[in-house]
């Protein structure tokens, strides 16, 4: 059965870790209530990024969180990771569907209203708003769709929604408050002195503005 939670989705960039490995950033934000986890890594060879997946796999285990993997088709299937999150430009998403098989976890990057009213037409899991915020993460984004972007696009959608770019613990409750189901974060948890502790903070900042929009 097919079941997760985007509210605090962890994506991983080796060059932003400041010098520690992935399974350590991995280990303590699953420790501090990390959700979700993607191995998005830019420059690594084939045998690294499968590496990697492996030893992430491992970290997660424990702690029941999904491993999603970033554009690789052919990690996800040989690491048997428990989804695929694809970009416009990436492997389509019938493809990537048929391969990987209905159980799995599959996300889709939505960069404009138009993006969003595509992806209802496929049976994605949910899609990554993405960026609500320029980033130096990444540069080759679409333009910055800020928290209006948010909100045109969550109210056509009918999928699961999770913001990406730019989010830390100073705007974080805006993108719940904006009506995403959840934030997803590299710099704030990955370049933190203590992940484990920017983890926690994040996960209290989202928890208490779910509460305040359910009991609205
Ligand atoms: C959760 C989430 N949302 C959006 C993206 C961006 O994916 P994409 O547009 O394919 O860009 P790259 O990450 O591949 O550079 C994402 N990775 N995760
Ligand atoms: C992986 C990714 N995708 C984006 C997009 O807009 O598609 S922005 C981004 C990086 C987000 O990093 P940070 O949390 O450090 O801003
Ligand atoms: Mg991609």
């Amino acid at each position: 059965m097919k079941s997760f939670d985007l509210s605090l989705y962890l994506v991983t960039d080796r060059s932003l870790s400041l010098g520690r490995t992935l399974e350590y950033i991995v280990t303590e934000a699953a420790k501090g209530g990390v959700t979700m986890v993607q191995l998005r890594e830019k420059d690594c060879s084939t045998l690294e990024f499968y590496q990697q997946a492996m030893l992430l796999k491992e970290c997660l285990r424990p702690y029941n969180i999904p491993l999603i993997i970033n554009d690789r088709l052919d990690i996800a299937l040989a690491c048997d990771a428990e989804g695929l999150h694809i970009g416009q430009s990436d492997m389509p998403y019938a493809i990537a569907r048929k391969l990987l098989g209905k159980d799995k976890i599959i996300g889709l990057s939505v960069e404009c209203l138009q993006d969003a009213i595509d992806a209802n037409e496929l049976d994605v899991d949910y899609i990554g708003i993405s960026p609500v915020f320029g980033t130096p993460t990444k540069t080759d984004t679409a333009p910055a769709l800020g928290l209006n972007g948010i909100r045109e696009i969550v109210k056509i959608s009918r999928h699961p929604a999770v913001g990406i770019g730019g989010i830390n613990r100073t705007n974080a409750a805006n993108i719940i408050l904006a009506g995403a189901d959840g934030i997803s974060v590299v710099s704030a948890i990955t370049s933190a002195t203590d992940p484990k502790e920017a983890a926690l903070q994040l996960r209290s900042i989202i928890n208490q503005t779910i509460k305040k929009t359910i009991n609205q």
